[in-house]
């Protein structure tokens, strides 16, 4: 029998850079209209191989603009994001893959089916369709489920299974969007497990949004702790501990430092993105040099 995969603490320093985010800005409208809003000001991040990156922050703070403008959904207003040394200009389903916060599968179709259209349009050889699914749906599982529809399953399920998919396509590099927001805290709690074994099992790299600094600590190598808006970054907190993790990692006094920790760093960056939301006009952007 294999021994289970393991994957040592890293301080991210040792792996090649697959991601690299430089001086990125992001504006939404027009610089002089009083629409505008500037989202992103001067992000710059490495993020390693085998890496699991948490971006951290207030609501509205662009964490979801960073993720779409690594992910290429979006272009950068000025700066620019590279994925193994390439010029993000559009999405690269060769290289990365997307996981979000609501379930992505077509409704008309079985969990294969879905698994089948995703692998086909990455141009996967159809004949590792079937291996790929399947062994991705055992990892969360989900095996039996094959051919159901995505309605016969509950939100839980349907999000495992959207995981799954994410882990089944060929991408190195997974990018997920709070995808356990919609979940119950025991689900939540139980994927955070599974996705630090898949992590450990296949050495992906991930970048995930979160809202919840519990799952920031439990599920990170490394926590970027975004300030209000317009995001910038306002300090990177490294975790270090090995993958997979266990839910002990939470009862150790560690993992409450490093939440009490990431508490006090986002107390006041908080504090003005909810001020800017009640008066836009007065509020100061961010208390961080904003
Ligand atoms: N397409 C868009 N057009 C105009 N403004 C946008 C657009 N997308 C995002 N924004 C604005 O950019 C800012 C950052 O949004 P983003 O969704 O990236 O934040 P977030 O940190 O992911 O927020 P949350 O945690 O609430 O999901 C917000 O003020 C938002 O209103």
């Amino acid at each position: 029998m294999n021994a289970p995969a393991f994957r040592a603490a890293t301080d991210g320093s040792s792996s090649p850079v697959v991601i690299s985010v430089k001086n990125v800005s992001k504006r939404f409208g027009e610089a002089k209209s009083n629409q505008s809003v500037l989202a992103l000001d001067n992000v710059s991040l490495d993020i390693r191989k085998g890496e699991f990156v948490c971006l951290l922050g207030p609501s509205g703070c662009g964490k979801s603009t960073l993720l779409n403008i690594i992910g290429g959904l979006m272009d950068a207003s000025s700066g620019s994001a590279r994925i193994d040394g390439r010029e993000i200009k559009g999405p690269t389903p060769d290289a990365i893959s997307f996981v979000f916060q609501e379930s992505t599968l077509f409704p008309w179709y079985t969990i294969v089916e879905n698994f089948n259209i995703a692998l086909k349009f990455q141009g996967v050889p159809q004949s590792e369709w079937s291996d790929r699914t399947m062994k991705a749906l055992k990892s969360v599982g989900m095996a039996t489920f094959a051919n159901h529809y995505p309605n016969q399953l509950s939100v839980g399920m349907r999000q495992r299974v959207n995981m799954a998919r994410g882990i089944a396509l060929k991408t190195d590099v997974l990018l997920m969007d709070e995808p356990f927001a919609a979940l119950d805290e025991q689900t939540r709690m139980v994927l955070g497990e599974d996705l630090s074994t898949l992590l450990a099992e296949t050495g992906k790299t991930i970048v995930f949004v979160t809202h919840s600094l519990a799952e920031a600590v439990f599920l990170s190598d490394r926590i970027i702790v975004m300030t209000a808006r317009p995001g910038r970054i306002k300090t990177v907190v490294e975790v270090g501990e090995p993958h997979p993790r266990s839910p002990d990692f939470m009862l150790e006094p560690r993992f409450s430092e490093l939440r009490n920790e990431l508490y006090a760093l986002l107390r006041d960056e908080i504090r003005a993105a909810t001020a800017a939301m009640r008066d836009p006009v007065s509020a100061p952007v961010s208390l961080h040099g904003g």
